[in-house]
């Protein structure tokens, strides 16, 4: 019996800490010599850094540490190179150095035999080499700490890419998994505020995770979820999953013949537009975060592909994740709190999303952020950076109970990943002058009652219509290129004349006639601003269209009756 078949539970196999450890159990031996080998060489690395604290050694011994570290978790396997990549994203337990050096455990790591990984693909399709590929590379075109992906063609023609596992994958992890999680619960009494406790969940979640990671089955569905979500988008390229030669162990799936997004030489190279590529990564991660609620956690350089015609292709689905309706919402909150720099809201989203704990105490951190924040921003939305924002939120972090949830850790790698791709194809980029004008736009277009709802929030403040809030958004919105104030317009008027449209009826007539005076110019200042996008004859095309579905107790119903024209609004 090996933790291998242990772990299957039919074709799923999925992490379950108690049997890993009946398994480890009845062999000490087995954990004895990996502890050992772990002990050594973390406690020779703990030794060093004790030393040069008492010897009060420079900067230039702590860059050499750092450097010490990602070494020492390349050498003690894939187990350890995952917790460094997660540790990676984690400025609020890490310090800044160590994390710079952690970010590389992404890089070429050392691949393993060949014979092995071709064995590998035979056993885990049942068929050879020959008869499943006329082509396959001989070495891999890539190592990486999970698996390696060799270059191949089908026969039938296609090309692609075959990603096969390291060997014995499973029992190193499940072996170094039982050990850290022994070590949790032993040390547990040692550790503050029960961190011990904590610290055993932390390392379940963690093994979930992996394991799901290194099912290529789960990989492959995770792709075909991808696909479907971006399948009307013309400028995302998922590649498709060749299920007849994919299993556990084995990827088959489409070679996606382009550039690398740090290849800045060759994607200028090849004429393609960097802005432009940099544009789909935002949106499309925009996109995922608050659209789908599917997001790739992994987006790094090298898992993102210009491709020749101007789109971007994404791999490795290895590494997903979800989030809820309601977390999508606050995130939408969060961006427009942001920008409006309404701050004390803004501190409430934090709680909301669980970066503060329900019960914080908010007055003094609402000062706090808007010294950060508002500096950062500085009057113009396009200065916002958000790494200068996480790096300066990291200080922020000694001082107030911030915490970051798992989930955002993630999130945050992720957004800090897009802007550090982007800023190496133009210096001068800015996140939010992308971010902005989408998030205005998916507002304005009011797909859905919640961001309807969440549009209504910011155009009235305590009750009041804001005229500069309306035109602000139409503004930015218009920076986005796919932005047009017709649709708009005809979903704006179509939203006014419904029945969920009453309230709004009723708060714009109170605010054109606010303080007893038609406010006019307000309403010319909005109509320079979107009547060059409104020709006559689209315009008429709209207002025909409207004018059909328009009946007599439609415009009845949309008049509010003459006396509660003046009185206060009801919320
Ligand atoms: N469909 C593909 N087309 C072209 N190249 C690919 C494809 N899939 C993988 N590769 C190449 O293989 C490399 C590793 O693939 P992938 O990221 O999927 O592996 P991984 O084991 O999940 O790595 P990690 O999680 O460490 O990033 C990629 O960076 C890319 O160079």
């Amino acid at each position: 019996m090996s933790p291998k078949t242990l772990t299957h539970s039919g074709e799923k196999l999925s992490y379950d800490p108690r049997i890993i450890a009946s398994y480890y159990h009845y062999r000490p031996w087995l954990a004895w010599s990996r502890a050992l080998k772990i002990i050594i060489g973390f406690g020779v690395f703990f030794l060093s850094l004790k030393f040069d604290e008492w010897l009060n050694r420079n900067q230039r011994a702590k860059d050499k540490r750092a450097n010490q570290l990602r070494q020492l978790l390349t050498r003690m396997g894939p187990t350890f190179i995952k917790v460094g990549q997660a540790l990676s994203t984690r400025p609020d337990l890490v310090r800044k150095d160590f994390l710079e050096e952690l970010v590389k455990l992404q890089d070429q790591l050392p691949p393993f035999d060949n014979k092995i990984a071709y064995g590998i693909i035979e056993k885990q399709l049942g068929r050879s080499i020959k008869e499943i590929f006329s082509d396959l590379s001989l070495n891999p075109v890539a190592a990486a700490s999970l698996g390696q992906v060799y270059r191949g063609r089908l026969h039938s023609g296609e090309e692609v890419a075959v990603k096969v596992q390291r060997p014995n994958l499973r029992p190193i992890l499940t072996l170094d998994l039982y050990l850290m999680r022994q070590a949790a619960s032993r040390l547990s009494c040692w550790l503050p505020l029960n961190l011990g406790h904590d610290l055993t969940m932390i390392i379940d979640e963690f093994g979930a995770k992996l394991f799901e990671e290194i099912d290529y089955l789960n990989e492959g569905r995770n792709a075909e979820e991808f696909a479907t979500n971006f399948h009307n988008d013309s400028c995302v390229k998922v590649p498709s999953i060749y299920w007849r030669y994919t299993s556990n162990e084995v990827l088959t799936l489409e070679w996606l013949d382009g550039f690398k997004l740090n290849d800045t030489k060759r994607i200028r190279a090849a004429g393609l537009d960097p802005e432009e590529i940099i544009k789909i990564g935002v949106i499309s991660g925009l996109k995922q975060l608050l659209e789908h609620g599917f997001f790739h956690a992994d987006p790094h350089p090298g898992n993102l592909i210009a491709m020749p015609n101007g789109t971007m292709g994404y791999i490795d689905f290895g590494m997903m994740d979800q989030l809820d309706e309601s977390t999508k919402e606050i995130l939408v909150d969060a961006i427009i709190h942001l920008v409006n720099q309404d701050y004390n809201y803004l501190a409430e989203d934090y709680v909301k999303l669980g970066f503060l704990a329900p019960n914080t105490d908010i007055r003094p951190i609402v000062p706090a952020l808007e010294a950060l924040l508002g500096n950062a921003i500085n009057q113009n939305v396009g200065d916002f950076n958000f790494k200068t924002i996480t790096d300066q939120f990291s200080e922020l972090m000694y001082d107030y109970p911030f915490r970051i949830p798992a989930k955002f850790a993630l999130i945050i790698r992720s957004l800090i990943t897009q802007e550090g791709i982007a800023l190496s194809l133009n210096k001068y980029f800015k996140i939010v002058e992308v971010a902005y004008p989408y998030v205005a736009r998916r507002l304005l277009t009011g797909e859905s009652p919640q961001l309807r709802q969440r549009l209504l929030n910011i155009l009235f403040k305590n009750g009041k219509f804001q005229w500069q809030r309306l035109e602000n958004l139409i503004l930015v919105a218009r920076t986005d290129g796919s932005f047009d104030v017709l649709p708009t317009a005809r979903l704006g008027i179509q939203y006014l004349l419904s029945e969920e449209g009453k309230f709004l009826r009723r708060q714009l007539l109170l605010a054109l006639t606010e303080d007893e005076r038609l406010h006019t110019e307000e309403v010319q200042r909005l109509w320079e601003l979107v009547k060059d996008d409104l020709q006559p004859n689209r315009l008429l095309d709209v207002a025909f269209s409207m004018l059909t579905k328009f009946s007599r107790e439609g415009a009845a119903a949309m008049i509010p009756k003459a006396p509660s024209f003046f009185s206060t609004p009801q919320n």
